[in-house]
């Protein structure tokens, strides 16, 4: 039965053709070899970390039969996503949305009220409570599917061993068959512009500020500066992005993006292009930035009471002990892994933020499963390029494939098809219309390229999209699919419409 499983599955990978230099996908069973224990106390995988890739790779490993331990040094489980990313500052956008709607929208809705105030220690109460509900849920899940958990800072001492400095201050050595390094990233850095957690903050910080600053000065348009400049700004305070780029989020499709960006200036955001800080002055009691366009030219001078550091982030390594084992890594220190996500050290393989890829936890959890696949002797896949990137602002902004601009580098002829959320009718009925839908598909073959929709729910539509493009479909594939009325899924539709055709309501 497994085997004739394994088989389907095999064909399905091959009659969708997936084989390119993105797609971690390979028929080799050479790992099976190595996989299971044999009656010692030893493991057949040793996790490092207990993020998304790690703690998914430990509870898909051990529902492989693999006896799994997972280490993680920070004493809850969930890595920087649920601690201090994805699922904070989440909940923070939908709490400061609830009070930026109570305060502009609710009275056109004929919601009245006379007095709205915001209680910032209930509303960092009510994060920390979704937090640790989520953390504690992953090791009721490590119980309920038999996966050690050892609490403590791991490093590598052999290619099968690594020790661990326990977090009750003792020490062990956990043996394993094959380790999977799932240590994540950490805040990127800039240089002179030193991190204090209280007035230049990393996104850790600006998740649990006292005080609602006055001036805010966010350093990067990337996704954590512009859903935490979104909370603060939402909350009162005055947002400026200084962002080194000539555009915010630049991996963003073009036209996407300038709409993208309009809207949040609507909301207040001010954005400082092309511009990069020189020097940070915190001696005082707020803190001045200075600052000078990314050429070259006349410095000025920004006064803020908090600063956002949120120009990327980069591998997390440190103290592992690479170098004992002689794990290759790339110049930025990512782990070089091939398609197996297999290091160089063969009982190696690493997954997750600490490899090249994009830095998401979904893209994580992806890698985490496929990798223990592989150990396991079956069959991974992950498409990168089929990995959805959602910005969680007001609206939100999501997209799956390749943006207009890749598209034409590709010089590939295609056709666009687009959609106004100003024209559906489910958008008009709440009054939220601001967005839209954009398809890029082959003109050819009329297969989907890229998805990108700019909505408050853009997070939920995409992945009509994600399988779309999963499976190959073109665009009147989706034209063709009855959607619900009314709905914001019938933007796609229509926008599908009127890329192959033409769309009914515009
Ligand atoms: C503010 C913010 C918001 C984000 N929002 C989103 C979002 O909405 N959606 C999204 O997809 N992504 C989001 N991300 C990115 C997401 O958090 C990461 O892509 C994801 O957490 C990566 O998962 P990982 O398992 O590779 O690493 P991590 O989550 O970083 O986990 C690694 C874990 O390893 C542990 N560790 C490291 N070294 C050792 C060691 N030597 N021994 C033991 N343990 C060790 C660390 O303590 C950590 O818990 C956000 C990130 C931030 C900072
Ligand atoms: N919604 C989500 O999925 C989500 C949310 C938050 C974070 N994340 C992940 O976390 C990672 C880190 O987020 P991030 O926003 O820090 O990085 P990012 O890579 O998204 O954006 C960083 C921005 O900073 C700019 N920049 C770099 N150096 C600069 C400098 N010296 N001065 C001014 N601008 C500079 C870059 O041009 C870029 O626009 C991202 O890769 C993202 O994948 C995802």
């Amino acid at each position: 039965m497994a085997m004739a499983c394994l088989a389907r599955r095999k064909c399905f990978l091959l009659s969708r053709n997936l084989s390119s230099d993105t797609i971690k996908y390979s028929l080799s069973l050479a790992s099976f070899s190595r996989g299971f224990a044999s009656g010692s106390d030893d493991n057949d995988v040793i996790v490092i970390g207990g993020g998304p890739g790690g703690y998914v790779a430990a509870i898909k490993a051990a529902q492989l039969g693999l006896k799994t331990t997972c280490i993680e040094k920070r004493g809850t489980l969930g890595g920087t996503c649920l601690n201090v990313g994805c699922i904070p500052s989440k909940a923070l956008l939908h709490s400061s949305h609830l009070y930026h709607e109570a305060k502009h929208s609710f009275s056109s809705h004929g919601v009245k009220f006379s007095s709205l105030e915001i209680d910032l220690p209930a509303m960092m109460a009510q994060k920390d409570k979704a937090v640790s509900n989520l953390t504690r849920g992953i090791e009721g899940l490590f119980k309920k599917n038999k996966v050690n958990y050892v609490k403590g800072y791991g490093k590598l001492v052999s290619p099968t061993e690594v020790s661990v400095d326990t977090i009750d201050g003792g020490s062990t050595v956990v043996k394993g068959k094959n380790i999977i390094i799932a240590t994540g990233s950490d805040v990127k850095s800039l240089p002179g512009v030193p991190i204090d957690e209280k007035k230049i903050v990393s996104s850790t910080g600006a998740l649990a500020l006292s005080e609602i600053p006055k001036k805010l000065i966010v350093i990067g348009a990337g996704y954590i500066g512009l859903e935490m400049g979104s909370v603060w700004g939402r909350l009162g305070s005055e947002v400026t992005v200084v962002e080194f780029a000539p555009d915010i989020v630049p991996t963003m499709d073009g036209e996407v993006r300038k709409q993208f960006q309009r809207s949040l200036e609507k909301q207040g955001m001010k954005f400082l292009l092309k511009t990069k800080v020189v020097g940070v002055d915190s001696s005082g009691d707020g803190v001045k930035l200075t600052i000078e366009p990314a050429a070259g030219g006349d410095q000025t001078t920004l006064e803020a009471d908090v600063v956002l550091v949120s120009a990327g982030r980069t591998p997390f390594t440190a103290g592992l002990g690479l170098d004992k084992i002689g794990v290759e890594t790339d110049k930025i220190g990512r782990i070089l892994v091939n398609e197996r996500f297999a290091t160089n050290v063969p009982s190696v393989f690493a997954i997750g933020d600490v490899i090249p890829g994009p830095m998401l936890a979904h893209k994580a959890e992806e890698d985490g499963v496929a990798c223990v696949e592989y150990i396991a002797g079956k069959v991974g896949h992950v498409d990168y390029d089929k990995v959805p990137g959602v910005v969680y602002t007001h609206p939100e902004v999501a997209s799956v494939g390749k943006t207009e601009e890749q598209v034409k580098a590709l010089g590939v002829e295609y056709r666009v098809g687009k959609f106004p959320f100003l024209a559906n009718s489910r958008a008009k009925a709440i009054d939220d219309a601001e967005g839209l839908v954009k398809i890029l598909a082959e003109k050819e073959t009329d297969k989907i390229l890229g998805v990108h929709i700019m909505a408050p729910n853009a997070g939920e539509l995409i992945h009509e999209a994600v399988i779309a493009l999963q499976y190959d479909a073109a665009s009147e594939d989706i034209a063709r699919v009855c959607h619900a009325h009314p709905t914001m899924s019938e933007a796609v539709k229509e926008a599908a419409m009127a890329t192959f055709d033409k769309p009914i309501h515009i």
